[in-house]
């Protein structure tokens, strides 16, 4: 029911008003794209994609759940694509449309592959934290665990390798992923997936009681580009947090993640093109349409 053309009417600007804002973001700061890609993810996993993460709230809602809280970014840049959307066209577009047309242009704007946006999406009423702590994966996850939330919201192990993906832009926090640096699950030592050289630097840069707050690029090779790269670390043992690792590395991965990010790391053309059905299949989680919900006029507040 969602559709690319729902706007061309109502709202014939809407791709030139949001590309023209995210381009201005990205100017001042590159991984304002990361932070948007990561916002729609968020916004989806957690009753679908109705805008419920750009909500303020309390500490029961989702900015303060444990994936988002001092870590989610962009509500600004959100903030101001919507305002100039509301003055080209007032009380049309959904906040949910605008942050999977912002998270589109983020990819292209990266260097990643361009797809059209099913639109039509409405704003929900509620931003549910608990939901959010169930439902977005933690980098702490098992592989199970990972893709059975996938499954949750109707993505499978396919999708969790190909979306994944994004990790080839956007930083991490140390707090993300020191565990696996100095006192790994049982083993009491570092995860022994990662390669050497690439141990010794996190270690220098995330000491073991040092700021959780210091960021590392999730692709050391090419952290602003949208490319294969992150496959290819994978491959080396340099992925960065242990979400990554695993889809090559675990037991689990050899019948299920392994062999697709061994494909991506040799195919990047190929990945492209699935990363952006994929993206159109996480968009389509769950959408309010027709009555349901309402078109928000600040992305922050329902409406009064
Ligand atoms: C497969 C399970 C996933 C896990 C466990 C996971 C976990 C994480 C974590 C822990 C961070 C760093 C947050 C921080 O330290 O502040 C991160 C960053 C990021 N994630 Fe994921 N993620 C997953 C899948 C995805 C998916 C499906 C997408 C998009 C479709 C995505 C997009 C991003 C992006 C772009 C960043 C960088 C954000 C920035 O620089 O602001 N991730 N992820
Ligand atoms: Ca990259």
């Amino acid at each position: 029911q969602l559709s690319p053309y729902f706007y061309a009417k109502t709202c014939p600007d809407l791709f030139g008003i949001v590309r023209r804002e995210v381009q201005n973001a990205l100017k001042n700061e590159m991984r304002m794209g990361a932070s948007l890609l990561r916002l729609h993810f968020h916004d989806c996993f957690v009753n679908g994609c109705d805008g419920s993460i750009l909500l303020d709230g309390d500490e029961d809602s989702e900015k303060f759940a444990a994936p988002n809280l001092n870590s989610a970014r962009g509500f600004e840049v959100i903030d101001r694509i919507k305002s100039s959307v509301e003055s080209a066209c007032s009380g049309v577009v959904s906040c949910a449309d605008i942050l999977a047309i912002a998270a589109r242009d983020s990819v292209q704007l990266s260097g990643g592959p361009f797809w059209f946006v099913p639109q039509g999406r409405r704003d929900g009423l509620v931003s549910n934290g608990t939901l959010a702590n169930i439902s977005i994966p933690a980098p702490t996850d098992t592989l199970d665990t990972i893709i059975s939330k996938f499954n949750n919201v109707g993505l499978d192990h396919k999708d969790v390798v190909t979306l994944s993906g994004s990790h080839t832009i956007g930083r991490a926090k140390c707090a993300s992923f020191s565990k696996r640096l100095f006192n790994f699950s049982e083993i009491g030592a570092p995860d022994d997936t990662i390669e050497t050289d690439t141990l010794t630097e996190l270690q220098n840069l995330c000491p073991e009681s040092g700021d959780g707050n210091i960021t590392s690029v999730l692709d050391q090779d090419s952290a602003d580009q949208f490319d294969n790269h992150y496959f290819k670390n994978l491959l080396h043992g340099k992925g960065l947090l242990g979400s990554d690792q695993i889809l090559f590395s675990s037991e689990d991965a050899t019948a299920t993640t392994k062999p697709l990010v061994q494909f991506y790391s040799e195919n990047e053309r190929f990945f492209l093109m699935e990363f952006a059905y994929a993206m159109v299949k996480m968009g389509n989680i769950n959408p309010l349409t027709g009555s349901e919900g309402e078109i928000r006029k600040n992305c922050r507040v329902v409406n009064s």
